[in-house]
């Protein structure tokens, strides 16, 4: 019911009702949503999903549901064959999980937070359409989570932009579909290494160990991704959709059969004494950082 009310309240927020007219064309008509700027181009079907959160993209539990109803309403929409999944903040693709959704709340909080993280990863991780990512910026954690769970990732070689699971360096554990996201990626061993240490890749490294898929200049991120939606989309959509099916069900099925008990140890994760204080001193660092 709170989910419900939630998703109900949020629709509201999306904006369909605030479209001004010059939002509105018919070759690309533009909902202006809060967290997330949704392009359809109609003739192509293609949609550009912008995230648009300053200052970081930061995933908050506004933004997933807002995320999670909006490529529903795509992935709903007949006209929209493919997603490309970009930033429209500068030098950040996404911070990952909002730091503050999991420090000093109750535990009806971090169960309904966990919960819109799963339904993001599900809903982007199962998609039918053909979904590339765009890193057109920094790409911890959360925002590797996305990019991954995307069917082709390219990141614009800047050597300031990183990429990885560093979850181990916040003193928090990634969980199992976070895991098996990465290792159906870059492999079991190259995950262990990366999960264990937490690493963040340079855009070279990620490429090489095949985070992502295709380094271009920053300027060129969404041509090369738009071309690359050509090539993926010329093939036909019901042979791609079994295959993309075949490989991914085993991992949505693992997460969807055990979707409470993986909440339930989220909350108890994150409710020690010990977890919080290490994702107080985390923040507290960041803040340290720009002064
Ligand atoms: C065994 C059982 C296991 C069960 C499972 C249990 C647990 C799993 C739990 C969680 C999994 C979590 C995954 C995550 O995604 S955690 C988030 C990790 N993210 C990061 O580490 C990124 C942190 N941010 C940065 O490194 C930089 O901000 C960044 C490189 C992205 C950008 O740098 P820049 O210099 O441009 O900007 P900053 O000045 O650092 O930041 C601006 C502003 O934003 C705040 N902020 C940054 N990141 C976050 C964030 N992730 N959440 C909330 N807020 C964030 C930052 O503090 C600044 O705020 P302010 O000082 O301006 O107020």
């Amino acid at each position: 019911m709170m989910i419900l009310s939630r998703l109900l309240g949020c629709q509201e927020q999306l904006g369909f009702l605030h479209q001004s007219k010059e939002e509105l064309t018919d070759s690309h008509p533009v909902v202006c949503n809060r967290n997330i700027l949704v392009e359809l181009e109609e003739g192509v079907g293609v949609a550009v999903m912008k995230m648009k959160s300053p200052p970081v993209n930061s995933l908050s539990l506004d933004f997933l549901t807002e995320f999670s109803i909006s490529l529903e309403k795509l992935e709903n929409d007949r006209g929209c064959r493919g997603v490309i999944l970009t930033s429209a903040v500068p030098k950040i693709f996404s911070a990952g999980l909002d730091i503050k959704e999991m420090c000093g709340k109750s535990a009806e909080h971090y169960a309904e937070f966990w919960r819109a993280v799963q339904e993001m990863w599900l809903k982007l991780y199962k998609s039918n359409m053909v979904t590339i990512a765009a890193i057109n910026g920094n790409c911890p954690a959360g925002g590797c989570l996305m990019a991954v769970s995307c069917d082709y990732r390219i990141m614009a070689e800047n050597p300031k932009y990183s990429i990885g699971l560093n979850e181990t360096q916040l003193g928090i554990v990634a969980p199992f579909w976070f895991k098996d996201t990465i290792a159906n990626t870059i492999g079991h061993r190259a995950t262990e290494r990366s999960l264990q240490l937490g690493l963040l890749y340079s855009a070279s490294d990620a490429l090489k160990i095949g985070i992502v898929d295709e380094l271009v200049p920053e300027e060129k991120v969404l041509n090369a991704a738009a071309a690359t939606m050509s090539q993926w989309l010329a093939i036909p959509d019901y042979a791609r959709q079994i295959s993309k099916s075949m490989m991914r069900k085993p991992t949505l099925d693992r997460l969807l059969t055990h979707r409470e008990s993986d909440i339930q140890n989220f909350v108890s994760f994150v409710t020690k004494d010990s977890i919080q204080k290490s994702l107080q001193t985390y923040m507290e660092s960041l803040k340290q950082r720009k002064g």
